[in-house]
């Protein structure tokens, strides 16, 4: 079955904007001016991002990358398909700049710690530049914090009114030049905005085999509290694309568990974000490494690391 590669992105052409509230902190978002011949660092007053084009299907067995570069998958040139890949991998290593994350939280963080420590251990080829949170004190903020991550709250809190707008949050993670938004325990709809904004590159993790046990209401105990109740005799986390609504998007990689007989809900809980902690990081890396793929059919698919004739 063929299989497209997508690799999305943006190039933003920057000016200069008004400070925005981040987290407690309120500071202007100064960047180098990347096209002016300006010394100085305006701020950004607007900036007008131009898509880099995903990669799409060329002819039979041809795929077309975001560089616009013909890539012959068959074996048609003289040289080896063997050295042809390992021209292309090294050719790509050198040519890849590392990805620029955004996380969105709502409680501990776990998850998130676990992306950043693959960050900064170098397994992971991106880096987290800022935390979207709609708690501006839990844990994953508070880590954020620690770590010079900067914090943006999103929603603000229905009783404070002076909170981003899904255009402002949008502009924001702009300017910091996202490519990836992860979502990790964040309990907040998505706006079909930031959907449109960001389409193909927002992923969420579920802790149960969706799509049973999503949706509206489902989200942390509750989840594995109802896994127990039914009966199932296995459960695991999900990672899977974010569409407008709760937990319905293309589901990329699951990790599988067994349900103990006498599982409490936290037991469970426990044995799931273990497999959480490694299963969000293993689909990091393949984000930053162009390493998801689409079947015909619309299934994302992770090429191996190891080997990239192998899918799964
Ligand atoms: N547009 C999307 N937004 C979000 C998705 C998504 O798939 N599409 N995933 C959720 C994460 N999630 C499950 O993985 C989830 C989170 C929260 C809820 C929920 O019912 N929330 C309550 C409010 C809870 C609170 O504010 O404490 C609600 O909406 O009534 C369901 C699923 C993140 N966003
Ligand atoms: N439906 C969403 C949902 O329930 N997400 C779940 O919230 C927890 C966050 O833990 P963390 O804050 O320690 O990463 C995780 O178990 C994640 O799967």
């Amino acid at each position: 079955m063929e299989i497209q590669h997508i690799v999305s992105g943006f190039s933003p052409k920057l000016s200069s904007a008004p400070s925005i509230p981040i987290g407690k902190q309120l500071f202007s978002l100064k960047f180098p001016s990347l096209f002016s011949s300006s010394s100085s660092y305006p701020s950004i007053q607007s900036q007008n991002f131009e898509e880099v084009p995903s990669i799409s299907i060329g002819k039979k067995d041809e795929f077309y990358s975001s560089r616009r570069r013909r890539v012959r998958c068959s074996s048609s040139s003289s040289n080896t398909a063997a050295d042809r890949n390992k021209g292309n991998e090294v050719a790509g290593r050198r040519r890849r700049r590392r990805k620029k994350l955004a996380v969105f939280v709502s409680g501990g963080g776990s998850n998130f710690k676990s992306i950043h420590e693959a960050s900064k251990r170098g397994s992971l080829h991106g880096d987290i530049v800022v935390l979207v949170t709609n708690k501006s004190e839990c844990g994953g903020a508070e880590y954020a914090r620690s770590h010079s991550i900067p914090v943006i709250v999103f929603p603000k809190p229905k009783a404070e009114s002076d909170g981003l707008s899904p255009h402002d949050l949008v502009a924001t993670l702009r300017r910091f030049e996202v490519d990836f938004i992860l979502l990790a325990g964040y309990l907040k709809l998505i706006p079909a905005e930031l959907i449109r904004a960001y389409e193909r590159s927002i992923f969420n993790i579920h802790p149960s085999l969706l799509p049973a046990f999503g949706g509206k209401g489902c989200y942390g105990m509750k989840v594995h509290k109802a896994v127990i109740a039914s009966g199932a005799r296995f459960s695991g986390p999900t990672i899977h694309f974010v569409d407008e609504h709760y937990d319905t998007g293309r589901i990329l990689a699951q990790r599988v568990v067994p349900v103990l007989a006498n599982d409490t809900a936290e037991e469970l809980a426990a044995r799931v974000l273990r497999e959480e902690h490694q299963l969000y990081v293993e689909v990091a890396e393949a984000l930053c490494e162009d390493r998801i793929v689409w079947r015909k059919d619309g299934v994302p698919l992770i090429q191996s690391k190891e080997n990239p004739n192998k899918t799964y």
